[in-house]
């Protein structure tokens, strides 16, 4: 398939959201999702691509397709939801994506939020090909806040390490603002996300120092040297290598997912998504300094721009949303018919 970034020298053209969700969402039912997952999986899709997170945007839908023509992913799996205590709720993806298998405990863990003024989701036996802000925005706009982990496969060396252990495992944080899109962060525990290494060997770009290790364990920032056997480095030195132990504490040895270390998709050739595990917590600020939470917040937003942050992480998304909203989503013409003709549309 054309890769969205390869085909930056060609015309741009644009769609619209709501028909880029379409295709995509035709696209997943043919290759054998059931349609309510299709439909979750193509709005997140959409929305990374809506959002600028490139990586995680139509980037990612031959991944996709090679994961399920793999057999690797149940496309059709119901998750299992199970109310395990006041403020727990547990989902078992069944080998599923994980987005279903949060959509469908999240009515169940918003009466625990209501009732507790906290509750956790746990989601095992699921596979995260996604960004981690689609999973926890939402609930800021509903005024709560909310966190959430995911660990992936092994790519990330720990400390003075060679061997790869941690995956990537993102974080993601969302908290609401009076009147304004919540403030909400996602990064990868690593330098850099997979993806992003993938687009830059692509593109034959080098990164930055400090990305990463090549097969013999010496630092390099040859994109290939680290898909080719090596390994990537977790952010921040030893700091963002705790985070990423901690996502696997949180995302699968809580949940009952697996480690990223222990992800064996070698039977199911083409297989590129995880089957890990997924925390999400979301709390309520009603519970804590309640009316006064937003207030504290822009206290907090108003000093980090008089001390001259030019931005909120988020703002990068919500710009490009906007004007998606405006003018549609770029998307190269090529792209755009190959897309066309996966999901049986006519493509003139
Ligand atoms: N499913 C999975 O297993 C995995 C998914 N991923 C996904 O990959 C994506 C990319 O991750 P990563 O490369 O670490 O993310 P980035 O380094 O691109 O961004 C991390 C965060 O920093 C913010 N940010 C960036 N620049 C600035 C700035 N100048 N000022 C203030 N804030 C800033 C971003 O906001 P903004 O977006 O507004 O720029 C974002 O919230 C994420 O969506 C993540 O969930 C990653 C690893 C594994
Ligand atoms: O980009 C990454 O890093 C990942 N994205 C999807 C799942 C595996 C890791």
């Amino acid at each position: 398939m054309t890769s969205p970034s390869n085909s930056s020298r060609e015309a741009i053209a644009h769609i619209a959201f709501d028909d880029l969700v379409a295709l995509l969402e035709a696209i997943f039912v043919k290759a054998g999702t059931a349609p309510g997952v299709a439909a979750i999986l193509a709005r997140n899709c959409a929305s990374a691509e809506r959002d600028g997170s490139k990586s995680h945007g139509l980037f990612r839908v031959p991944g996709y397709l090679s994961t399920l023509a793999s057999g690797w992913v149940d496309g059709k799996a119901e998750p299992v939801v199970e109310d395990v205590a006041a403020a727990f709720v547990r989902v078992d993806a069944r080998n599923g994506f994980a987005q279903p298998a949060l959509a469908a405990g999240t009515p169940l863990l918003l009466e625990k939020v209501k009732a507790c003024g906290i509750a956790l989701l746990a989601v095992r036996q699921s596979h995260h090909f996604g960004a981690l802000w689609p999973d926890v925005e939402p609930f800021a706009r509903q005024g709560f806040v909310a966190l959430s982990f995911v660990n992936s496969f092994a790519c990330v060396v720990p400390i003075g390490g060679s061997k790869p252990v941690y995956g990537t495992n993102p974080i993601a944080f969302a908290a609401p603002r009076a009147g304004g899109d919540p403030i909400v962060f996602d990064q990868a525990a690593s330098a850099l996300a997979n993806g992003d290494v993938r687009i830059a060997a692509r593109e034959g770009r080098s990164l930055p120092p400090g990305s990463g290790v090549d097969r013999t364990g010496a630092p390099t920032t040859d994109p290939k040297a680290i898909l080719d056997g090596g390994a990537l480095l977790p952010f921040g030195g030893y700091k963002g290598a705790a985070l990423a132990m901690m996502v696997e504490i949180l995302a699968a040895a809580l949940t009952g997912g697996q480690f990223s270390f222990e992800v064996d998709w070698s039977a199911h050739p083409g297989a590129e998504t995880p089957k890990t595990g997924q925390l999400l917590i979301v709390i309520d600020p009603d519970a804590g300094a309640g009316r006064s939470f937003v207030d504290r917040v822009e206290t907090l937003v108003g000093r980090i721009a008089d001390a001259g942050q030019e931005r909120l992480p988020g703002d990068r998304r919500y710009a490009l949303r906007r004007r998606a909203a405006e003018i549609g989503i770029p998307i190269a013409p090529a792209l755009l018919k190959e897309l066309s003709a996966l999901a049986g549309a006519p493509t003139d």
